[in-house]
């Protein structure tokens, strides 16, 4: 809605046939935006081979599950010089990928590719609200192509290079919101929320920094902004599981009651996976883990955060 209204000739694929036809005809997704008005441009359609064969610009908004057979079934019908651009946080689940390698894999070389990403609830957005995301690429000129065509009058499209930080960041953040949720579900107080989120941002730049990444990217929208918006915005399913969880709710019941996809389900495993292949510790994300497994509660994780030895803020040479 955000591209047809900058006048770009917009259309969204879909699966579901009667949601599809409430976009296209009622300019409305009652499923998942009820109420929030969409551009009256905006095409919607079943048909994925259409849509994509006469798209010059292709930007991917299933969830991370969804993310590897979705390229798939683009992938035949894309115009030679047409871009793939995405929003989806996370990572492969079961490989642990990154979502730009998912792509260079299945895409091939040579196609440009970008990341949209930063602190942006779909809801605010569709309602015209003032938002600012990054898009990061190797190339510079697909980057300035994907921010130009997202940039307006409420909405700020910055531009970055680094695909494999604003991928982090994104896909962390989510982990990250299930432990302030946690927390304010415990009532454990602003004290504690505070030093979560800070001490969250330390384990993406440290697992960022063992990636070899560069800390601006998470210091930035894909970083900070983005884990400031989810670990404080009630809109944020992450952040509702926690507090759900936090509140003596199970798994099962708090996603059913969501209704949407959680990615921190997933995402939690696939940021562990990689700590442990660097050898890092990341307390929070490995007790927001254990606690989505249900193999220790809330109060657990809290004691066990609590109990851990005293330390320096910063090791030695982290931003180095
Ligand atoms: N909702 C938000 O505010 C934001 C979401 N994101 C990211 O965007 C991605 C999608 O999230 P939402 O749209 O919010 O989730 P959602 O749960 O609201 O909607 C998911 C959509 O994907 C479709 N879908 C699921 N599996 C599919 C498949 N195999 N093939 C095709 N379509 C499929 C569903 O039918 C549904 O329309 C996630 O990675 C999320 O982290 C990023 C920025 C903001
Ligand atoms: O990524 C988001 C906002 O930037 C949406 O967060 P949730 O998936 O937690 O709702």
């Amino acid at each position: 809605t955000l591209l047809a209204r900058h006048e770009y000739p917009t259309v969204i694929w879909g699966r579901n046939a009667e949601q599809v036809a409430a976009i296209d005809q009622r300019h409305e997704n009652p499923r998942y935006l009820p109420g929030v008005p969409l551009t009256e441009s905006l095409r919607a359609t079943t048909d994925l081979a259409a849509a994509v064969a006469s798209a010059d610009l292709l930007l991917v908004v299933t969830p991370s599950h969804a993310f590897t057979e979705t390229l798939h079934a683009l992938a035949p019908h894309r115009r030679a010089h047409a871009g793939v651009a995405w929003a989806t946080k996370g990572f492969e689940p079961g490989s642990g990928r990154f979502l730009h390698e998912v792509a260079e894999e299945i895409l091939g070389p040579g196609v440009p590719l970008a990341v949209v990403t930063g602190p942006s609830f779909a809801k605010e957005v569709a309602q015209g609200l003032p938002t600012a995301v990054t898009v990061h690429s190797d190339d510079e000129q697909f980057a300035q192509t994907v921010a130009n065509a997202l940039h307006g009058p409420a909405f700020r499209a910055y531009t970055g290079n680094d695909m494999m930080g604003a991928e982090l960041g994104g896909a962390m953040k989510n982990v990250l919101a299930v432990a302030t949720g946690i927390s304010d579900g415990m009532a454990l107080g602003l004290n504690a929320r505070a030093g979560l989120i800070t001490r969250g941002l330390n384990e993406m730049l440290r697992l960022n920094v063992a990636l070899g990444g560069r800390a601006e990217t998470l210091m930035g929208l894909a970083g900070l902004g983005d884990l400031v918006l989810t670990c404080t915005g009630d809109l944020s399913r992450n952040r509702r599981l926690g507090l759900a969880l936090g509140r003596g709710q199970s798994l099962g019941e708090a996603v059913a009651e969501i209704g949407q996809v959680v990615e921190s389900v997933q995402t939690g495993d696939e940021v562990m996976r990689l700590g442990d292949r660097h050898g890092l510790e990341l307390p929070i994300s490995a007790l927001v883990r254990a606690v989505l497994h249900e193999k220790i509660t809330p109060r657990e994780g809290l004691q066990r955060l609590l109990a851990r030895e005293q330390k320096p803020e910063y090791p030695d040479g982290l931003f180095e």
